[in-house]
């Protein structure tokens, strides 16, 4: 398929306001689309690569503004594009606006000779693009971005391009109506389609098998080891939601970790997986050790990495993140935090998909799997409450964060924060916020950012909620620096706004209302707690959720 066949259905779709009518347009995209169908059905989505692809575009506004910006000419720098940005918020139509292809005019009516741009052409030089790695990498990304623009023949083809090297079609086009569509390009049940993906996280992959093989092969897409799944989420609620909801509960302590899943298989490579499905193994090689010793069958385990002190107690949250996706000095790390897994679930074993069997007899094979081992998390199933509330003091006393009450009959469900886990902390709630700026430090901070504005997540972007400056050591400081600088969009004086990308975890005091800030709330006495590297923006807290606490405040 062409990409200006691709970036005019595109616009059609987004031109399309009823959903129905928006799960044809899709559907028949997915239809015409021939070899190139697996890029096609993620390309809708705004995703290049499968959700749990180690491949990261990794082009951040800034180097999208460059490579416009020299695309368009020499009459027009960054910071113009950026202004209109500002403007429009839309970063394909500001890109459309300008003549970046130099082929206006009678070339964007003619055939210009068989130079136009094919769908499988602009994957292929994205995927070259993702691969560019250390120094000379941004610059090399900026000329491929612009290499591509400037083969742009009409406006469409450049507003979806720049859109999806941002990951943003914004077509309305979601996973659900990519699920829809698939099934009704190929005539295939929902439901079918819908396992598929739960099981295989690949859009590409179900439309493709849907398409070639029909439900037989649909319903043949199994798990993979080696391929990770979303995982199984939980939502607040207490002892009282769970015996109301289901007639036992099964109690396990909560650990104050990283989630991560274990794929593990005897004949070939043992591999870890952050929730965000980002392959952390080399990170973890204590991990990968103990499932090599102790694992003799193919298996998927879910769980969580806690740091542990010479006890085997486990320490807090902060110092996982010490270890967690660590690129470089592992093994010195390895002498200073000691990491341990601590299994809940398991999701495959020798041979068995285990996703639709019941909790309790999932939570049965992990331990027989494990047998013998501290890994396994230990799992009272109950329906008396004096019995629960003991569990969940004791997984207090021995440091956990709290308890998880889940439904024992209840199936594994990736991707989903559904009632079957209820997580019960008694902890004052934290926040996880995004950071959209910041100030330079004073002093003998001077050299560092040292004041860092937070933002909870609304429905179309960010609202500022406070600053945070307290808790962070040097080391942090300088740490947090580094994960920055890649998304300074701006610096005026002492303040400098930063696109969002990091997440931090933080504490505070109260929440009050506020006209300091755009949310209408701020933070009392806020104080940092960690950086969130397993978390997106879109993973941050919500500021319904910060409305929501600030009324159970009062
Ligand atoms: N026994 C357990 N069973 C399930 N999850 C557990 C368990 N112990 C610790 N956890 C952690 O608790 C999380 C469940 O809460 P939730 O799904 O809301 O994720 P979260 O947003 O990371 O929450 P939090 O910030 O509270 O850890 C899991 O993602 C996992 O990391």
């Amino acid at each position: 398929m062409q990409f200006a066949e691709f970036a005019t259905r595109a616009a059609e779709v987004e031109a399309e306001p009823a959903d129905l009518e928006t799960i044809t347009l899709v559907a028949s995209i997915l239809d015409d689309a021939d070899a190139a169908l697996p890029i096609v059905a993620r390309f809708v989505q705004g995703r290049v690569f499968p959700a749990y692809s180690e491949r990261k575009l990794d082009i951040g506004p800034r180097l999208c503004r460059e490579a416009i910006a020299r695309a368009a000419g020499p009459n027009v720098d960054a910071d113009d594009v950026e202004d209109e940005l500002a403007e429009t918020g839309d970063i394909g139509g500001v890109a459309a606006s300008y003549d970046v292809g130099g082929q206006r005019g009678l070339g964007a009516f003619t055939d210009t000779g068989g130079d136009d741009l094919d769908v499988r052409e602009v994957y292929d030089e994205l995927t070259g693009l993702a691969a560019a790695a250390g120094s000379g990498s941004e610059d090399a990304k900026v000329a491929t971005l612009f290499g591509l623009l400037t083969r742009c023949e009409t406006d469409a083809e450049t507003r979806y391009l720049a859109r999806l090297v941002l990951g943003e079609m914004r077509i309305g086009v979601g996973e659900g109506t990519v699920r829809d569509a698939t099934a009704e390009a190929f005539d295939v049940p929902v439901a079918a389609v819908a396992r598929a993906l739960q099981v295989s996280n690949d859009y590409g992959l179900v439309a493709e098998t849907a398409r070639d093989r029909g439900v037989d092969g649909l319903d043949a897409v199994h798990l993979d080891i080696g391929r990770p799944v979303k995982a199984m989420l939980a939502q607040a609620g207490s002892v009282a939601d769970a015996l109301g909801a289901w007639d036992d509960v099964a109690v396990e302590p909560k650990f104050d970790g990283a989630r991560v899943q274990l794929h593990h298989n005897p004949d070939g490579p043992t591999e870890v997986f952050s929730r965000n499905m980002e392959d952390v193994t080399d990170a973890l090689p204590e991990v990968v050790e103990f499932a090599e010793a102790h694992l003799d069958v193919p298996a998927i385990l879910d769980g969580e990495v806690v740091a542990v002190d010479d006890e085997g107690d486990p320490l807090p949250f902060q110092e996982v993140l010490r270890r967690f996706r660590r690129k470089h000095d592992v093994e010195r790390m390895r002498e200073e935090v000691r990491v341990e897994l601590r299994a809940f679930d398991c999701l495959h074993a020798a041979g068995d998909d285990l996703l639709n069997v019941p909790l309790v007899e999932r939570h049965a094979t992990l331990s027989e799997l494990l047998d013998g081992t501290d890994a396994v998390s230990e799992f009272l199933v109950s329906d008396d409450p004096d019995e629960i509330e003991a569990v969940a003091a004791d997984a207090l006393d021995a440091g956990h964060e709290g308890v998880m009450l889940k439904d024992p009959e209840s199936a594994y469900t990736p991707g989903k924060r559904g009632k079957q886990w209820l997580k019960r902390k008694p902890d004052v709630e934290t926040l996880d916020l995004v950071v959209t700026g910041a100030e330079w430090g004073e002093g003998r901070r001077a050299e560092t950012l040292g004041t860092f504005l937070l933002s909870a997540r609304t429905d179309d972007g960010y609202e500022t909620i406070g600053k945070v400056a307290t808790g962070l050591d040097d080391e942090e400081l300088a740490a947090l620096d580094d994960r920055l600088a890649p998304y300074v969009r701006d610096e005026d004086g002492q303040t400098v706004e930063i696109d969002p990308a990091v997440v931090l975890e933080v504490g505070y005091e109260e929440i009050q209302r506020s006209p300091t800030y755009s949310s209408g709330y701020a933070l009392r006495f806020p104080r940092f707690l960690a950086v969130r590297d397993d978390k997106d923006p879109a993973d941050a807290d919500s500021l319904a959720r910060v409305e929501r606490l600030a009324e159970k405040q009062s």
